[in-house]
């Protein structure tokens, strides 16, 4: 087992060793992973008691306001650090998991981004966060190379790459094979601070820095408490203030009233705001999952050109430019559809419409999920925006003025389509494949020629919940969504298949849809099923 003690710190790895932690978990790596943990872990175990809280009025009926009178709203003066000269143009982003094919393959995709992540699509095990930070340790010094076994084909990186962002966990996730103190370790701490430990000199050799995306934020006081932590981070290693960024994913609906707080805490630090409009679907359906006036149809509904969405959208571009900072646009979900040409340039229609609105309503730069679609977006970005990025040229004004009421309103779908029969059990196959997946450590997955990852399959397993607590019958049938049918459905759908953890996951689906209380993430409950230990003989095993 690998230790680090000292007099103020003790960190223990449980997870097994392997390549990567040989190499990476070194003495001085761990004290600093533990100083950091230990200093900011009852603030990280507060907030998430503070979003329990929070809920229970959500619960209770209650709706979020924008903050009265704040310092960051009143003060006109503030602006976000100024935007360092290799990310001023961030037109196409593309994202993916941190295993060493898709981290070559991104950074060679002609994006402008690589977003290498550790959250919504990825699957948290041991030898996934290792092993991913190996491979962006070798990314960034640009030694990384991938021989496919199955047919012989070597990946190395282009002359010309991609910027690497780095998205480390949400607050909410822990890091169970690394104890500090005693207690488990924060996993957006832990990817956050190996990733900063091992590279921040090389990356400010090659003329970069170490760049984030921050998940899952739902306050400006999260928002703070990771300024603190890149304040200290900095400290401790030397670097001068600001020396690290972050794009923060606004997705989350309580964030959406707090936008320039947000921006505030954060603003030495800042490289803008993005648009995660799947998590944001989610949070949405989860805090006001009793509220009546809130059942949402299916997510097929949810499109980005709903009253709710638009009204997010308008208000984020519109903060983030006046701050003088990024607005950054989110994943149009749809991937190339092999094997039918006229099925795929439908759906390549579909991402094109959807980056020419964004481009259109301001934001400075998009998110694509696969490789063929970086020229989609690239083309319509170019096309509709001839300078780096919109910031100064573009105040979208029609985001200035954004009622609460508007951020809080679902679309009419009319009757007899909002929520079927075949949504709920498209929905089911979702949530079943996706838990499945991940539950064999693979965090993000084609299904009906879209992405799903943790973000997607999360507005399916809570709307499913919601429609089943709401008393809701499917329009089709008049059927009512009962524990029972859903139940069947899973049981239909796990028995069309054998091996894998289909069984598991059926079983976790389960308890997840017809339990009494909504879960606050399918991450958090299927994580102990993922966590493995080092046994004294060197061998893994399930904790
Ligand atoms: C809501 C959110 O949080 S969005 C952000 C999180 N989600 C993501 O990042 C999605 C990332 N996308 C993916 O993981 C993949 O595109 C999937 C799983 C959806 C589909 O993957 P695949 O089935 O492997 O796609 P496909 O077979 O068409 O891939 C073709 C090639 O592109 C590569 N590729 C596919 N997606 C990516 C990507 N996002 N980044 C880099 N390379 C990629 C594949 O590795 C493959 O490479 P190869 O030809 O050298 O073998
Ligand atoms: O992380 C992105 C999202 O849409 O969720
Ligand atoms: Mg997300």
């Amino acid at each position: 087992m690998i230790e680090f003690r000292s007099e103020s710190v003790h960190v223990c790895v449980l997870g097994p060793s392997n390549a990567a932690t040989k190499e990476l978990l070194t003495p001085d790596a761990l004290r600093f992973v533990g100083l950091l943990c230990s200093q900011f872990e009852p603030r990280r175990q507060a907030l998430l008691a503070a979003r329990k809280t929070r809920a229970v009025e959500f619960d209770a009926g209650e709706v979020p306001h924008f903050i009265e009178n704040s310092v960051a709203a009143r003060d006109l003066s503030w602006r976000c650090a100024p935007v360092p000269e290799d990310v001023q143009d961030r037109r196409v982003e593309i994202t993916g998991p941190v295993d060493r094919k898709m981290v070559i393959n991104g950074l060679n995709s002609g994006a402008c981004v690589y977003m290498a992540d550790f959250e919504d699509s990825t699957s948290p095990t041991w030898t996934n966060v290792t092993e991913g930070q190996l491979n962006l340790r070798d990314a960034v010094r640009r030694t990384i190379s991938f021989t496919n076994g199955a047919n012989g084909k070597v990946y190395t990186l282009n002359d010309q790459i991609a910027t690497l962002f780095v998205r480390p966990r949400g607050w909410h996730l822990d890091e169970a094979h690394v104890l500090v103190n005693g207690k488990v370790a924060s996993g957006s701490i832990f990817d956050f601070a190996l990733y900063l430990f091992h590279n921040h000199v090389e990356l400010q050799k090659n003329g970069s820095r170490p760049y984030y995306y921050l998940p899952k934020l739902e306050s400006h006081r999260e928002a703070a408490l990771w300024n603190d932590v890149f304040v200290a981070a900095q400290q401790y290693l030397g670097l001068a203030m600001g020396t690290v960024r972050a794009t923060i994913l606004l997705e989350t609906i309580t964030a959406a009233f707090e936008i320039e707080e947000i921006l505030y805490e954060i603003r030495d630090h800042s490289l803008g705001l993005n648009c995660g409009r799947w998590d944001y679907l989610f949070s949405f359906i989860k805090k006001f999952k009793y509220h009546g006036d809130k059942l949402t149809p299916d997510r097929s509904h949810l499109t980005m050109t709903t009253p709710l969405m638009g009204a997010y959208v308008k208000r984020l571009i519109h903060l983030c430019h006046k701050r003088g900072t990024f607005a950054m646009g989110g994943m149009s979900a749809a991937i190339p559809i092999k094997n039918d040409e006229e099925a795929n340039r439908v759906a390549m229609g579909k991402v094109e419409d959807d980056k020419l609105r964004e481009v259109r309503a301001g934001h400075d730069g998009t998110w694509v999920a696969h490789p063929a679609l970086v020229t989609v977006a690239l083309r319509v970005f170019n096309e509709h925006m001839r300078t780096p990025n919109q910031i100064t040229s573009n105040p979208g004004t029609a985001g200035s003025a954004v009622p609460e009421s508007e951020l809080l309103r679902l679309p009419q779908i009319p009757r007899g389509q909002a929520i079927t029969s075949k949504h709920l059990s498209h929905g089911i196959g979702i949530v079943l494949a996706y838990t499945e997946a991940w539950l064999r450590g693979i965090g993000c997955i084609p299904l009906h020629n879209a992405m799903e990852d943790a973000a997607t399959a999360e507005i399916s397993r809570a709307q499913i919940w919601q429609w089943r607590v709401q008393g809701t019958s499917t329009q089709d049938d008049g059927q009512l969504i009962t524990s029972q049918r859903i139940a069947d459905l899973i049981g239909q759908e796990v028995a069309r298949h054998s091996g894998g953890k289909w069984n598991l996951a059926g079983r976790l689906v389960e308890e997840m849809l017809t339990k009494s209380e909504l879960d606050d993430f399918l991450t958090s409950v299927c994580y102990p099923y993922i966590i493995t230990a080092h046994e004294s003989n060197g061998t893994a095993a399930r904790l």
